[in-house]
């Protein structure tokens, strides 16, 4: 992927998901990216959330899957290489031979997957293991010149693992989610940790509206290595934009030197 001057500017799709309607969803996905794309300020890199082809839709998540990721791989990197514009692509019900993943996959601007991530820690109190497979992967991928890491909803729960990404040099978190309420505290919370404690930028596109017994309070956001909120989407369906400076990372981690003063010897 590719960033000129260490700015980036980000759109994240903050939008429905009909769970169990892929082609709705597909439907709803394509005119949204065109208004992505269509504003007076072009972005760099647009972000998805997660599982927006089924939705929650997991009693019949195995015939709803994407095969191999094949009708979302060919209308995203056809969107990329049209519009010169990078994606991380939230994450769909992904299917292979041996199951289900919550897989997330990122695009560069001519089209290519340069990265895949599938969800690591499946969450129980909405059954995913009862229906999906646990990713045994990290997320990793390049955004111009910066290493970024990429995480997917209950993933945030874990702060070992956005260190881990952090120590492996990610300037960046990407997080898609589906969170639901009544945990807006939760997610606003941990978010806003991740990104302190890390000194990182997190970049996080949660879904809205409602779907069966699940109402989801969107609130995106984009958060500085600060912890400062710099972008947040309300409850509805929007575009959320914002332009970040990733030299802003270094600033804060050269100001309070987190990563030479661990003492993990220690703990
Ligand atoms: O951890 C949470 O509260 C929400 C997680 C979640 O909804 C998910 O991973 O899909």
């Amino acid at each position: 992927m590719e960033t000129q001057h260490n700015r980036l500017k980000l759109a994240l799709i903050q939008m429905h998901v009909d769970a169990g309607h892929p082609d709705a969803n597909f439907d709803r996905l394509a005119a949204k990216l065109e208004e992505a794309v269509s504003g007076p300020v072009k972005p760099d890199l647009i972000v998805l959330p997660e599982m927006w082809n089924t939705g929650y839709a997991l009693e019949r998540i195995n015939e709803l899957a994407d095969e191999a990721g094949a009708r979302t791989k060919a209308l995203l990197s056809a969107f990329c290489s049209k519009h010169g514009v990078q994606l991380l692509a939230g994450s769909i019900a992904e299917g292979r031979p041996e199951g289900v993943f919550n897989t997330s996959y990122a695009f560069d601007a001519s089209g290519e997957i340069i990265a895949e991530y599938s969800k690591i820690h499946l969450f129980r109190l909405m059954d995913e293991e009862k229906h999906l497979q646990a990713g045994d992967k990290i997320g990793k991928l390049r955004v111009g010149a910066a290493d970024a890491g990429m995480m997917i909803c209950y993933d945030i729960r874990f702060p070992e693992l956005a260190r881990k990404l952090a120590l492996d040099g990610a300037k960046m978190l990407f997080v898609p989610a589906q969170w639901p309420n009544p945990r807006l505290h939760h997610w606003r919370t941990l978010l806003t940790a991740r990104a302190i404690e890390n000194q990182m930028f997190v970049i996080a596109c949660n879904r809205c509206g409602v779907s069966g017994s699940s109402s989801f309070f969107g609130h995106s956001l984009i958060i500085d290595p600060w912890g400062e909120i710099i972008g947040e989407a309300d409850e509805e369906e929007m575009i959320l934009r914002a332009e970040i400076d990733l030299s802003l990372v270094d600033a804060v981690r050269a100001k309070i030197p987190v990563f030479e003063d661990r003492r993990p010897t220690l703990y």
